[in-house]
Parts: C-alpha cells; structure tokens; sequence
C-alpha cells in the first residue's frame, strides 16, 4: 500500500526521522512502537502527507508527487480525538461527507453504523466534544476517520489516556471494526501489549530509526541491539 525508501525528516536542526524504508502491507496491521520522541509520530505524519521528508513515499506502486489524491483515502485518527470543539460529535463526523456533497440520508446511515461499531449511542451523538469522556471523543475520532470508508487507517495512540476497562473495551472493537472492515493500519503505541494485541508485525523505534521490525517473539529471540531486550524488560517490569 505505502512504500517508504530512505524517508528522512527534520524539523530545523531536529532530526526527527533518520533514513527508513519500510512497507505497508495492503490489510494487514503495522504497529510502530517506540519511547517518547523516537519518530512515530512522524513516521505516522509523513504517510498522512503532513510533513514533507526527504526521499522516497510510494502509494499503490506510484511515486507520490501531488497528495490530495493520496489524503482523500486515509483516516487519520490523532491522540485525543481532534474533535472541533464548536462541533456536536455527529456534526463532526458528518463534516467531510457534507463539505463532499454526498447524499444526506447516507450519511447518516453510515453515522448509525459506525457508531453501532464503536458502541457510541444517540444522546452521545449529540455532544460536544467538551460533553464526552477520554474514551467516548476517540470512538468519535475513529467514526470520523472510517466516514469515507479510507484503504488506510493512521492511529496515533488510539487508546492512550484511557482507564484499563475501557481501554480493553476499546482495543477489542478496534480490532473488530479492522478485520470487519479488512482496512490497512498504521497504529502508534508506547505499549508493548497493545502493540502484539493488533499485531504481528511490529516495527521498534529509537531516536528516528528503525531499531528492528518483526514479531514480538521475534524481539524477544533475537533482538537486533541490545536496545530492544531493554525495551521489552522495561515493558515486562511495569
Ligand atoms: N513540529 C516539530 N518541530 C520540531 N521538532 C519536532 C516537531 N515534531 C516533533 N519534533 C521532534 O522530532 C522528534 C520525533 O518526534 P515524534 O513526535 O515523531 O516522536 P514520537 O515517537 O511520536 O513521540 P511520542 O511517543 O512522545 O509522541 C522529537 O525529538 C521531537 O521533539
């Protein structure tokens, strides 16, 4: 789906992301793992046509030039929501449909699916963002990114900020609505757990490079740098 060759990023004298190559399997689930500042999100960003890096971005085959075509089938989905505050969450889900023209009555009958999905209800709908819990205003984000039903889902830490139940709760429909929907996903997590839950393939970061990519069973037999038990025996400790 995404071919990423030698993609590099700074921001002024910041390098925030060292050359990385990396593929993005069509359907399938790839989690970028990492400490704090090690360039998920910029990895997550460079895919979502935000930042323009150095090197080489490939969609479908091609050599992205020009990026509106490419945003047009994403969903991207950042850490709280992103939700306009001015907006009820049914108006906020329903904007790009509305700003696209498309047909009122399925845009609402897309709204009542999705929100089937994500376990959201009516009265929820018609919320402010301010109204709603942590957990609540990310399934909006997540309604709102699947609107226009996008090949590809970028989520910058979808469940962060969230208490262990609801957590747990959200994570399981995630993975539900993913294979249901058979959509392509990026997700960003700190979490080891949450990473090996929606995936196989996980791909370790640190200080803008890829540390190593493969299965968590992987890292454990035969990590890459010493880097990566550090990780994991930090993750297992707490
Ligand atoms: N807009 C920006 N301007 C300058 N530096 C930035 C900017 N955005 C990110 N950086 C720097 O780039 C590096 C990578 O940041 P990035 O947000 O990609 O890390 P991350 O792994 O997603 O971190 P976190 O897990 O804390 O969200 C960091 O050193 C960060 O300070």
């Amino acid at each position: 789906m995404f071919s990423l060759n030698n993609v590099s990023v700074r921001y002024g004298e910041t390098v925030a992301l060292r050359p990385v190559s990396l593929d993005v399997r069509p359907g399938a689930t790839l989690v970028l793992i990492g400490p704090s500042g090690s360039g998920k999100t910029t990895l997550l960003r460079v895919l979502a046509g935000l930042v323009a890096p150095e090197g080489e971005v490939r969609f479908d085959g091609e050599v992205v030039t020009d990026w509106r075509g490419v945003r047009r089938r994403l969903g991207y989905v950042v850490q709280d929501g992103g939700l306009f505050p001015h907006l009820t969450a049914r108006e906020n889900v329903a904007l790009m449909s509305h700003e696209l023209g498309r047909d009122r009555a399925e845009t609402e009958a897309r709204i009542e699916e999705l929100a089937d999905l994500t376990h959201l209800n009516r009265a929820q709908l018609d919320r402010y963002p301010a109204e709603l819990s942590g957990g609540q205003k990310q399934r909006v984000g997540i309604v709102r990114a699947l609107m226009l039903e996008p090949d590809v889902l970028l989520l910058d830490e979808p469940l962060s900020a969230l208490d262990p139940i609801i957590r747990a709760e959200l994570a399981k429909e995630l993975k539900t609505i993913i294979e249901t929907l058979g959509t392509t996903v990026v997700l960003v997590t700190h979490s080891l757990s949450e990473a090996q839950f929606f995936s196989d393939r996980l791909v370790l970061m640190r200080g803008g490079s890829v540390v190593q990519e493969g299965s968590y069973e992987e890292f454990e037999r035969a990590p890459a740098d010493p880097f990566v038990t550090q990780f994991i025996e930090a993750e297992t400790l707490l």
